[in-house]
């Protein structure tokens, strides 16, 4: 293993890459996701991030639980469960995420539920826009759209949520928990591009269809092969637009990553996970990456299994290769 032979466009300096630890589970209603970044640490992926890919790691250490951010009180505000604990850690996660993306440096978030990616790409789309005057696309790898309102949620979890708030789809009243999300932090539904969805709710269907939102659904990687999703998903990106990667766990086939809060089965292989992160890779766009929804403490029995699905996608995206 090397660094990297692909030149990165988007990012300062080819091998820095600022690391966020997010132990926060409050996006859903299962213990355990918030131990999540510790678990991927312990088994080696920052050493081998410095060691075999040669990153420039810049990390506080810290496993953020945002504690001092969790309000006394968190009644559920338009069917949202803990609106106040999740506004509060992803307005900070934005904030430390775009300290990093302004610098110029890769940005890897470990969470952590999925509701942290409207901290996350808050912060990229913002950074983005300041340093190079552009907008970013999202490549979103998971079982499930996360584009639900808090009307058309069923569980009134905020990780099945991300998406509408981020997309301006969903938004919240002055005042509100969610009302410091800004236009300038916000992507449009243009550029997001979905792989690998199977479990989409009635009213997540409806706004993917009238919003004309890019579907890879596992129909597409059964029909295509995902070589040729791949060419269609970056395709409509384009090569010129800075690609944030947010990957769900459970994309993956419950085969390979048991150990997550929403598993569903017939999902993606190790090897079509790990091949799109290395054909993101492989675009030279990529300037951050979330891993989101492992969860240890879950089907126990195949938390190492999770946790090793994870670390490989993450080794894909930065650069790691099979020869
Ligand atoms: N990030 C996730 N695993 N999301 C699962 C969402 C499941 C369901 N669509 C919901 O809204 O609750
Ligand atoms: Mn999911
Ligand atoms: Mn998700």
């Amino acid at each position: 293993m090397d660094a990297s032979t692909i030149q990165p466009k988007f990012l300062k300096n080819h091998n820095d890459l600022g690391l966020i630890a997010v132990g926060f589970s409050g996006g859903q209603c299962k213990p355990g996701v918030d131990a999540a970044p510790m678990a991927l640490i312990e088994s080696g992926l920052v050493d081998q991030l410095k060691d075999d890919l040669k990153y420039n790691i810049h990390y506080d250490g810290q496993v953020h639980a945002y504690a001092e951010l969790m309000p006394k009180e968190d009644p559920d505000h338009r069917n949202m469960k803990k609106p106040r604990a999740v506004s509060a850690v992803t307005q900070q996660l934005s904030k430390q995420v775009y300290e990093h993306a302004k610098e110029g440096r890769f940005v890897l978030t470990l969470g952590g539920d999925h509701s942290i990616a409207i901290g996350t790409i808050s912060g990229t789309a913002k950074a983005m826009r300041e340093r190079l005057g552009r907008e970013i696309a999202v490549i979103w790898v998971d079982a499930h759209a996360d584009i639900n309102t808090p009307e058309t949620s069923d569980s009134g979890n905020i990780h099945g949520m991300p998406v509408a708030f981020l997309t301006g789809l969903a938004t919240d009243k002055p005042d509100a928990p969610f009302a410091w999300l800004e236009e300038n932090q916000r992507i449009s539904a243009k550029k997001l591009v979905y792989i690998g969805l199977r479990d989409i709710d009635r009213g997540e269907k409806k706004i993917l269809r009238e919003h004309g939102i890019k579907a890879f659904s596992m129909h597409d990687v059964d029909r295509h092969g995902i070589g040729k999703v791949m060419d269609m998903a970056l395709g409509w990106i384009g090569s010129d637009t800075p690609i944030h990667l947010s990957f769900d766990i459970d994309a993956l086939d419950p085969m390979w990553a048991p150990s997550t809060g929403t598993a569903v089965r017939g999902g993606l292989t190790l090897r079509e996970g790990d091949f799109i992160a290395e054909c993101v890779h492989e675009t030279g766009s990529l300037i951050a990456l979330d891993l989101v929804e492992v969860n240890p403490s879950l089907e126990a029995h195949g938390a190492a299994e999770t946790v090793r699905a994870g670390c490989s996608i993450v080794r894909c995206a930065l650069g790691d290769t099979l020869l």
